[in-house]
C-alpha cells in the first residue's frame, strides 16, 4: 500500500514506522525535560488552610534552626496560602543573596506595607524599582552617607551623654535601671532629633509623638496571620488591622501637623531649631518639585516624606536598642570580657571624658564585641521576608515565582560548621589572628548577615552600627554593671521573647556604678 503526503507518493509501512519513532522522541524528550525539573525542598506536612502556621511557636526562628536540622537548608512551607521557603545556611543564604538576588529583591505584599506605610509608597516595602531606588538614595545621601552621619554626629553623642546623666540619677538614688529602656530613649531620641528635629522620650519631647511612635514600633513587629489566610483577612482575628488604620491616621495626622508647623514656622512641638535634620531636607525637596526618578509625574510629595519618617521609626529604633541590652547583659555574665572593654576603653579615651565617635576606629576589641553580640542576638533573626519574581533553582531545589523567601540569619551564625563553640560567646575570634578576623557585618559575609546582604540590604547600616557602637562603649566605659541582690552573673536569664525582633524575654535590670573621674560627668 502506498500514502500521498504534500504529493509525495510515500509506502505506507515507512510513514507509519516514521511518525512512530517520531512519537517516540517526543516522549523521551518529553520525560527527560519533566525530570531535568528538579524538585521541591522538603519540609514538614502542615494542617489544612493554616498550614505550618501552628507548628512555628512563638520564637519562630528557633522552631525554624530545629527544622532545617531535619530537612536540611532549604526548607519549604505553607504559611496559609503563602508558599515560603527558609534559607537555614550560609551557602543557602548566599545563593539567595547574591547568585539570585535580583530575582528576590521585592517584599511579600503584607498589612503593615498597605495600612501603614502609605500602601507601599515607603523604602521597607516598596516593591523593586526606580522608585524605590530613588527613595533609598534619598535617604543615604541626606542620612546615611558618611558626610551626613559626621553631620548628625552631634545629635547621638548629645543623646548618649544625656543617658549618662540619667543613669547618675540612677547610681545617686540607688535604683537599678532597666538597661534596654535607657538604651531606646537614647537611640529613638538620637534618630528622631535627626529625623524631624524632635525628641520622641524626655524633656522637650512630645507626649503624642512618643505614644505613636512606640505603638508603631509595637504594632509593626506582630505577625498578622490575616496576611497568609485570606479567608480569615476580611475577619481580622487579631485586630492588627484596625489598630494599624487607626495608628496610621494619628501618625499622618501628627506628620501633618509638624510639616504645617514647619512650613509656616511656627513653633509649637519642635525642640530643635530644624535645619539639617532629614526633614528639613525632605521639604526643601518638595518645595523644589524635586522629581524621585527624573520623570515629570514623578515628583517627591508629602506623602513620600512621612512614609519615609515612618520606616525610619519601625525600623531604626527597638532594633537599634536591643542589641545594645544584649551586649550589656553577655559583658555581666562575662566579667572579663567586661574588663578586657573597659581597659581598651580607658587607653583610647581616658577616664576624663565620655566616649566620642571619633574614638570607635581605634576601639579593636570593642568592635569585636560589637561583632559578637551581632551574631548570638540579631535584632530580626529572619531578616525582612523577600519575595520571587522569578522561579529559579537553588541547591538543586526549584523555586517557584511568588515564593517567599526567610533568611534564618540567626540559626545560621549558629552553625557549628562555621562557628566552633557556637554557642559561647567569644569575641575575640573577631580579633587579628581570631577564626574570623576579617569577617564584617556588611552582607559579604553570609555566615554573619544581621543586616541583610544584596540590593535590600539594610538602608540604615552605618546609622545603626554607629549608634549601637557608640551607646553600648558609653555604658560600658562610664559605668560599672551590678546585678541586683541576689542575682548572680552566671544565673543571668538569656532567654528570647515571643517576637518578630529579638527581644529579652526578661528586661536587663542593673545598677550602674559611675566609674570615671567626676568631671567626665559634668554634663550641661
Ligand atoms: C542596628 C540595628 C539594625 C538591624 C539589625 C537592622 C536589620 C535590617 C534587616 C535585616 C533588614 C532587611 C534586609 C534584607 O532584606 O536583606 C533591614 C532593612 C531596613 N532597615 Fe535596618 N536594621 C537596623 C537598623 C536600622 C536603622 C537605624 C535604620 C534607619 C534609621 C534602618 C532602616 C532600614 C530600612 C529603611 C530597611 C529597608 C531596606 C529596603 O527594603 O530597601 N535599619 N534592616
Amino acid at each position: 500500500m502506498r500514502s500521498e503526503l504534500a504529493g509525495m507518493d510515500i509506502p505506507l509501512p515507512l510513514l507509519l514506522s516514521t511518525l512512530a519513532i517520531s512519537a517516540t522522541i517526543c516522549y523521551v524528550l518529553f520525560r527527560a525535560g519533566k525530570r531535568r525539573r528538579a524538585p521541591l525542598p522538603p519540609g514538614p506536612r502542615g494542617w489544612p488552610v493554616l498550614g505550618n502556621l501552628p507548628q512555628l511557636g512563638g520564637k519562630m526562628h528557633q522552631t525554624l534552626h530545629e527544622m532545617t536540622k531535619v530537612y536540611g537548608p532549604v526548607l519549604r512551607l505553607r504559611f496559609g496560602s503563602s508558599v515560603v521557603v527558609v534559607a537555614g545556611s550560609a551557602a543557602v543564604a548566599e545563593q539567595f543573596l547574591r547568585t539570585h538576588d535580583a530575582k528576590f529583591s521585592s517584599r511579600p505584599p503584607n498589612s503593615g506595607g498597605e495600612h501603614m506605610a502609605y500602601n507601599y509608597q515607603d523604602v521597607v516595602f516598596a516593591p523593586y524599582g526606580p522608585r524605590w531606588r530613588a527613595m533609598r538614595k534619598v535617604c543615604a545621601v541626606n542620612i546615611f552617607s558618611a558626610r551626613a552621619l559626621d553631620d548628625l554626629r552631634g545629635f547621638r553623642e548629645r543623646e548618649a551623654a544625656l543617658m549618662v546623666r540619667s543613669l547618675v540619677d540612677a547610681a545617686k538614688a540607688r535604683v537599678p535601671v532597666a538597661v534596654g529602656k535607657a538604651a531606646n530613649v537614647c537611640t529613638t531620641n538620637g534618630l528622631s532629633r535627626a529625623a524631624v528635629g524632635l525628641r520622641v522620650f524626655g524633656s522637650g519631647g512630645a507626649r503624642d509623638f512618643k505614644e505613636i511612635v512606640l505603638e508603631v514600633m509595637e504594632v509593626g513587629g506582630v505577625l498578622n496571620v490575616g496576611d497568609f489566610v485570606p479567608a480569615l483577612r476580611w475577619l481580622d482575628p487579631q485586630g492588627v488591622v484596625a489598630r494599624m488604620k487607626k495608628l496610621h491616621r494619628r501618625f499622618d495626622d501628627m506628620m501633618n501637623r509638624i510639616i504645617a508647623e514647619r512650613r509656616t514656622g511656627a513653633k509649637t512641638t519642635v525642640v530643635e531649631e530644624g535645619k539639617g535634620d532629614l526633614l528639613g531636607l525632605l521639604l526643601a525637596m518638595v518645595q523644589e518639585d524635586k522629581s524621585l526618578t527624573g520623570g515629570e509625574e514623578d515628583k517627591i510629595t508629602d506623602t513620600d516624606v512621612k512614609a519615609l519618617i515612618l520606616n525610619l521609626f519601625v525600623a531604626g529604633t527597638e532594633t537599634t536598642s536591643s542589641i545594645v541590652e544584649w551586649a550589656v547583659a553577655e559583658l555581666i555574665r562575662h566579667p572579663d570580657i567586661l574588663k578586657q572593654a573597659q581597659e581598651e576603653l580607658d587607653a583610647v579615651v581616658g577616664c576624663d571624658r565620655l566616649v566620642s565617635e571619633s574614638d570607635l576606629p581605634r576601639l579593636t576589641f570593642f568592635n569585636a564585641i560589637i561583632k559578637e553580640t551581632f551574631r548570638l542576638h540579631p535584632s530580626t533573626p529572619l531578616s525582612l521576608p523577600r519575595m520571587a519574581s522569578e522561579e529559579c533553582e537553588v541547591a538543586g531545589y526549584h523555586i517557584p515565582r511568588g515564593t517567599e523567601l526567610l533568611v534564618n540569619v540567626w540559626g545560621i551564625a549558629r552553625d557549628p560548621a562555621l562557628w566552633p563553640d557556637p554557642l559561647e560567646y567569644q569575641p575575640a575570634r573577631f580579633l587579628p589572628g581570631g577564626s574570623h578576623e576579617n569577617v564584617d557585618l556588611k552582607g559579604g559575609d553570609f555566615g554573619l548577615i544581621p543586616f541583610g546582604a544584596g540590593r535590600r540590604i539594610c538602608a540604615g547600616l552605618s546609622w545603626g552600627l554607629r549608634m549601637v557602637t557608640v551607646t553600648t562603649a558609653t555604658l560600658v566605659h562610664s559605668f560599672d554593671w551590678e546585678l541586683p541582690a541576689g542575682q548572680m552573673p552566671d544565673k543571668l536569664n538569656m532567654e528570647e521573647a515571643f517576637s518578630l525582633l529579638l527581644q529579652r524575654a526578661v528586661p536587663l535590670m542593673a545598677h550602674p556604678v559611675p566609674r570615671l573621674l567626676p568631671s567626665a560627668y559634668e554634663i550641661a
